[in-house]
């Protein structure tokens, strides 16, 4: 089997750090280069192959990869993303964070050249079912609230998977505002963020990795769906999927959940 060349980007982060010892592991995956902020030019962790580049272009023209894992940040991750479909290299994008705007236009762009990305919100098998689930119960409950917690270093709130969860509910259930039709908030942000009428909140403490909980309630009920990440290996296997998958595809796909059956 021929090796899938990868370039990785934010390789120094807590993520990225995790998918380079992914990719050095993988029989078939190669590290072919990484995109850093810093140390331009250099071996990257000696390894002599694998050299750093601070300009992504450049990276790409001269690595010429088959897949960009970007692990970032929002500003960044959509340039990388956008230069990668550019330069014909296929996106697996796990950084959070983008608008609604950014994928329209990254789909866009990915569609015109025939070029395979992936983005998702959460590479965890186990919080991708905690997302289909919640969409299969607001069939049945209109009322749900998502309570997101996360370390203390995350930059985005809310989450990625917060919000992707708010989405993926919405497809189902009608726009509600949810609560007393004249509830105040005396200190602002108490009801937390709104997604079409689903109130998202984020917890931020050292301590904890990647938690959410969707709350659905109904008469005398509560339905409560939970996930953790209890490190940051769960995300990996998604991250291997995602890397195999884009090879076959010539459109963007958001969202584990449509390629997990
Ligand atoms: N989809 C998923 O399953 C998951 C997604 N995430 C998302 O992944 C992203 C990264 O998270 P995490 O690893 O915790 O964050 P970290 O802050 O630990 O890592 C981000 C890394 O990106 C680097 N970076 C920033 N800008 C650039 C740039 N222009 N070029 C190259 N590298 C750059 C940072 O460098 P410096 O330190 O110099 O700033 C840092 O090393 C976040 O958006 C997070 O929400 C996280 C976990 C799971
Ligand atoms: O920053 C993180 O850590 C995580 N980010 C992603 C998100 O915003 O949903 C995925 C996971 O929750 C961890």
């Amino acid at each position: 089997m021929e090796k899938i060349k990868i370039v990785i980007a934010g390789p120094r982060g807590r993520m990225g750090t995790e998918a380079v010892q992914l990719v050095e592991s993988t029989e078939h995956f190669e590290l072919v280069g990484v995109i850093d902020r810093i140390h331009d030019g250099e071996l990257f962790a000696g390894k002599d192959n694998v050299k750093i580049f601070t300009d992504p272009e450049k990276c790409f023209i001269e690595t010429n990869p088959d897949v960009l894992i970007d692990l970032t940040t929002p500003e960044s991750g959509k340039i990388h993303t956008k230069l990668a479909i550019e330069h014909g290299v296929r996106p697996v994008v796990g950084t959070t964070g983008f608008s609604e705007e950014d994928l329209d236009e990254l789909s866009q762009l990915a569609e015109e050249k025939g070029i395979g990305a992936i983005i998702a919100p959460n590479f965890a098998l186990g919080a991708v079912l905690m997302m289909k689930f919640a969409k299969m119960a607001a069939k049945y409950f209109q009322d749900v609230e998502i309570i997101e917690m996360h370390h203390d270093q995350k930059l985005d709130a809310p989450s990625g998977t917060g919000v992707k969860t708010a989405e993926m509910i919405s497809e189902i259930r009608k726009p509600k505002k949810q609560g007393h039709p004249n509830e105040t908030e005396t200190l602002s942000g108490a009801r937390g963020a709104d997604f079409q009428g689903i109130r998202i909140h984020s917890v931020r403490l050292p301590g904890l990795i990647a938690h959410q909980e969707v709350i659905f309630g109904g008469d005398g009920q509560t339905l409560k769906i939970r996930h953790d990440s209890y490190n940051r290996t769960s995300f990996m296997s998604g991250v291997k999927l995602s890397v195999e998958t884009v090879m076959k595809l010539d459109i963007l796909v958001y969202g584990l959940e449509n390629i997990i059956e």
